[in-house]
């Protein structure tokens, strides 16, 4: 398990799609600094969790990467830097995100959800073509989350758990490299979580993962490595192990190691 802190050496990160690096990322809300100077290291290959009281600014650094919010700093992707790309364009460098809540289109069937999240890559012409055949695409990703039974069933009729698989199939079929997950575990039955965890592993070994998580257990089971914000910073970073040993994440805890903290308090 590695938990490093730096990108790879011996090679330049320009172009190099295996790892994200953010630095001094700052985001600024009419005058209230959201977002203070964070720093990631993101490597292809491991499932990171971003983890923090409510209002740390977690969700805040995920809407920078994605274009939402304007922040000052680099985030570099292969040869860009999201920081100065349109969402669109942050898409089409291959990463995507989910939201806390689904986003799918409820009306249309599983299979159509992701036919259509496909077309970030076909031009509008062949997107407004009525498909006849599953693409190769959209068939593995109804597999890799676990939908293919489901994939002529109407995307709203579906579960919570169901939803959120739907929108990361959705983010495969994009091509998504990096992956920014806002926790996708809430609501979930046990059941659920735990196929969501071993899904997070399965997608993570070939992509870079982000997941935003209060769920400690959650975090415990499936973290390769877990950084900490605490009022716009990074606090901590390391493995589950080194982050739970650590007395500044303890402290932010209200004197509560993470694992015993409520649901929805901080987490
Ligand atoms: N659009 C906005 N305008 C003003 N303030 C904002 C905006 N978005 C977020 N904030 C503030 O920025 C801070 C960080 O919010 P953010 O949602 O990133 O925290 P978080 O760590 O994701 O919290 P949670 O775990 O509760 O989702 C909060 O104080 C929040 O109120």
């Amino acid at each position: 398990m590695s938990t490093q802190t730096t990108a790879p050496t011996g090679s330049p990160s320009v172009g190099r799609k295996d790892y994200l690096e953010v630095r001094d990322i700052r985001v600024v809300f009419d005058g209230f600094v959201a977002v203070d100077g964070v720093d990631l290291t993101l490597l292809q290959g491991q499932v990171h969790f971003l983890i923090g009281p409510n209002g740390a600014g977690k969700t805040t650094v995920v809407d920078a990467l994605t274009g939402l919010v304007k922040a000052t700093g680099t985030a570099h992707y292969g040869d860009a830097d999201l920081l100065s790309l349109p969402s669109h364009k942050i898409v089409r460098a291959g990463v995507g995100r989910t939201f806390q809540t689904a986003t799918v289109f409820e009306e249309l069937t599983v299979e159509q959800n992701l036919d259509i999240a496909g077309g970030v890559h076909r031009p509008a012409r062949r997107l407004l073509r009525r498909r006849r055949f599953v693409s190769p695409r959209v068939r593995e990703a109804l597999a890799v989350v676990g939908l293919t039974h489901l994939a002529d069933r109407q995307a709203g009729t579906l579960s919570h758990g169901q939803k959120q698989w739907l929108e990361i199939g959705m983010l495969l079929v994009q091509d998504a490299q990096v992956m920014l997950l806002d926790e996708p575990v809430a609501g979930m039955s046990a059941d659920e979580r735990v196929a969501t965890g071993e899904l997070l592993q399965r997608i993570g070994t070939e992509r870079t993962v982000i997941v935003i998580e209060h769920d400690m257990d959650f975090v415990r089971a499936y973290a390769d490595v877990v950084t900490v914000m605490s009022a716009g910073k990074v606090l901590a970073h390391g493995t589950v192990d080194e982050i739970r040993a650590d007395p500044e994440v303890q402290r932010v805890y209200l004197g509560h190691t993470p694992e015993t903290t409520a649901p929805g308090g901080v987490a």
